[in-house]
């Protein structure tokens, strides 16, 4: 055998590659990081444990000094620190929120002080702090309509619900505004703009921690738990590490201690919550790999196609499901169907006669014995996994690094799991083929989307199953878990009617953060499993 390519060679490659790919690059010698510093060291915090980093698959973040112990206190942030309703009350804005009626809600104070602290600019003493804030947010609230439109069903309705709430959060504070006008020079309708208060908004929605206080008189009902941890926010997410976070009383520092060890020079982690993908997308603009709380939302139209189209109850039955609040949120996760989910298939598959006599005298949609397995149930819940596989695979392939330019890398060298028939060019896209109405995409299922593929949208389009036709190919030598290949086609849209993000949208002014539309692209793992078990997927040996 050759020497380098055995087994062990194989297996010392990858792990090298790993490493490589989740080393961070030292930040802390940056201006903003070193007026950070400075300014945390006259609040009496300084780090010992960590630096501030840029990492390959997370962005920037922070890296561990030195080995960490399972338990140990890794950051201890004081109080004089923290950005809080307290904050702002003993602020220049505090008599202006301590006399407006109604009362203000603690998080429009928080986003008053950010806005107002940013505008003053030089002069604020929070400077190191904002300094360091990003300038634009990924979370789709902050997105055009167009791209909004890209979105699976049930992600873009949550994603039109929270623009329209932000949008009346604007709206009802102009007025609140206005009477801050003898702080400033300028008019307060170009200092507290939409687009400001956005800005305040996901940064407060993105980065602040929980921090319990009391009520007070000043602030409306709304709880106030949230404030702003200088430095301590530049952690990121791991679904998989476990923490313990908390404001310690009687140290008076807000504290994070490690549930488990971590090696020198690793990215360290903090858990935001079990939060599956599109719950990340949504509040913090990012969708998390091997997530085990990933899971695919199922919209009414999915659940209806997949049912018998002759069934003269369906209206009713779609009635009650309303009426229970079982419309939403229904999930197919690592386990499969979520709870809620089968109980409404349940509630789907009953033949006319059972729904005549089945009696609910709980209402809470529970079912005797004997109707907990309708006759269809099998026959619609599989199919409906299988072309939500698709889907999900299909889905998986799309917005990826914006990094000022979208123009896809070319398939056959990049990303190989994605081989693209494209007909006519898409504005950007180099047009391969002759034109067709077809656009015709080869996936692998169960494959995660590779670091430096251009990608491409295509949600709303029909897919269906078709055979394996291309051999799964190991993207940057890494093997990642390969079923067989599945083909998709997505018909009937030029395909130069398809939106090319960023260049029609604007997206890349997002900056150079790696920003991932899909919530599917690490959710397609939690459909995989659970259909490997249930179909007969091939496991592809390599
Ligand atoms: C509390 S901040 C963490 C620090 C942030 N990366 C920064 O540079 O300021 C939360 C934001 O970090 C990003 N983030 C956190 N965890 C991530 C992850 N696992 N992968 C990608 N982005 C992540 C998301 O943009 C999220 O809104």
């Amino acid at each position: 055998m050759k020497k380098g390519r055995g087994r062990t060679s194989r297996i010392r490659r990858r792990k090298l590659s790993k490493s490589f790919e989740s080393r961070g690059v030292n930040e802390s010698y940056k201006p903003e990081f070193i007026q950070l510093r400075k300014w945390l060291k006259d609040r009496k915090f300084e780090d010992t444990n960590l630096i501030p980093a840029s990492f390959p698959g997370t962005g920037r973040g922070l890296m561990s000094k030195t080995s960490l112990r399972e338990g140990q206190v890794i950051i201890s942030l004081p109080e004089s620190c923290l950005l809080t309703t307290d904050t702002v009350i003993r602020s220049y804005l505090g008599a202006y929120v301590a006399k407006w009626r109604p009362p203000l809600s603690p998080l429009l104070a928080l986003c008053t002080f950010l806005v107002a602290e940013k505008h003053a600019g030089d002069r604020s003493p929070w400077k190191p702090y904002l300094e360091i804030l990003p300038k634009a947010y990924t979370c789709p609230v902050c997105l055009e309509p167009e791209v909004v439109n890209l979105l699976p069903q049930p992600l873009k309705a949550k994603a039109r619900e929270q623009r329209i709430r932000v949008q009346e959060f604007f709206t009802s504070s102009r007025d609140f505004f206005s009477s801050l006008q003898p702080l400033f020079s300028e008019a307060v309708e170009g200092i507290f703009s939409y687009s400001a208060l956005l800005w305040a908004w996901c940064t407060v929605n993105t980065r602040a921690v929980y921090v319990k206080r009391g009520q007070r008189q000043c602030f409306s009902a709304e709880p106030d738990t949230c404030a702003l941890a200088p430095y301590l926010d530049l952690l990121n997410h791991s679904p998989g590490v476990q923490v313990k976070a908390a404001f310690n009383e009687e140290t008076r520092c807000y504290e994070i201690r490690t549930g488990s060890s971590c090696r020198r020079h690793e990215e360290v982690f903090i858990c935001y919550g079990p939060h599956d993908n599109q719950r990340l997308l949504l509040e913090y603009g990012f969708v998390a790999a091997r997530n085990p709380h990933a899971c695919v939302y199922v919209s009414q139209d999915i659940l209806v196609k997949y049912l018998p189209s002759t069934d003269k109850q369906m209206n009713k039955k779609i009635s009650i499901l309303k009426d229970h609040d079982f419309i939403e949120n229904l999930t197919f996760g690592w386990d499969g169907p979520s709870w809620r989910l089968l109980t409404t298939l349940k509630l789907l598959c009953l033949e006319a006669e059972e729904l005549a006599c089945w009696q609910d005298p709980d209402e809470a949609l529970t079912f005797p014995p004997e109707l907990q397995e309708p006759r269809n149930l099998q026959t619609t819940v599989y199919p409906m996994g299988a072309a939500l596989l698709v889907a999900a695979a299909v889905g998986s392939i799309l917005l990826k690094p914006v990094q000022g330019d979208c123009r896809p890398t070319a398939p056959a060298t990049r990303g190989a799991c994605q081989k693209r028939r494209l007909s006519g060019a898409a504005p950007g896209w180099p047009n391969r083929n002759p034109p067709r109405d077809e656009v015709c995409v080869h996936v692998e299922v169960g494959q995660a989307v590779p670091q430096n593929a251009s990608m491409w949208h295509f949600w709303g389009l029909r897919s269906c199953w078709g055979p394996a036709r291309h051999p799964v190919r190991a993207t940057h030598g890494r093997v990642h878990r390969c079923w067989q290949v599945k083909e998709a086609w997505l018909m009937g849209q030029p395909a130069n009617s398809l939106p090319c993000p960023g260049a029609q949208t604007g997206l890349s002014s997002v900056g150079s953060k790696y920003f991932r539309c899909s919530i599917f692209a690490a959710d397609v793992f939690a459909i995989t499993n659970w259909a490997r078990g249930n179909f007969a997927i091939k496991k592809k040996r390599r």
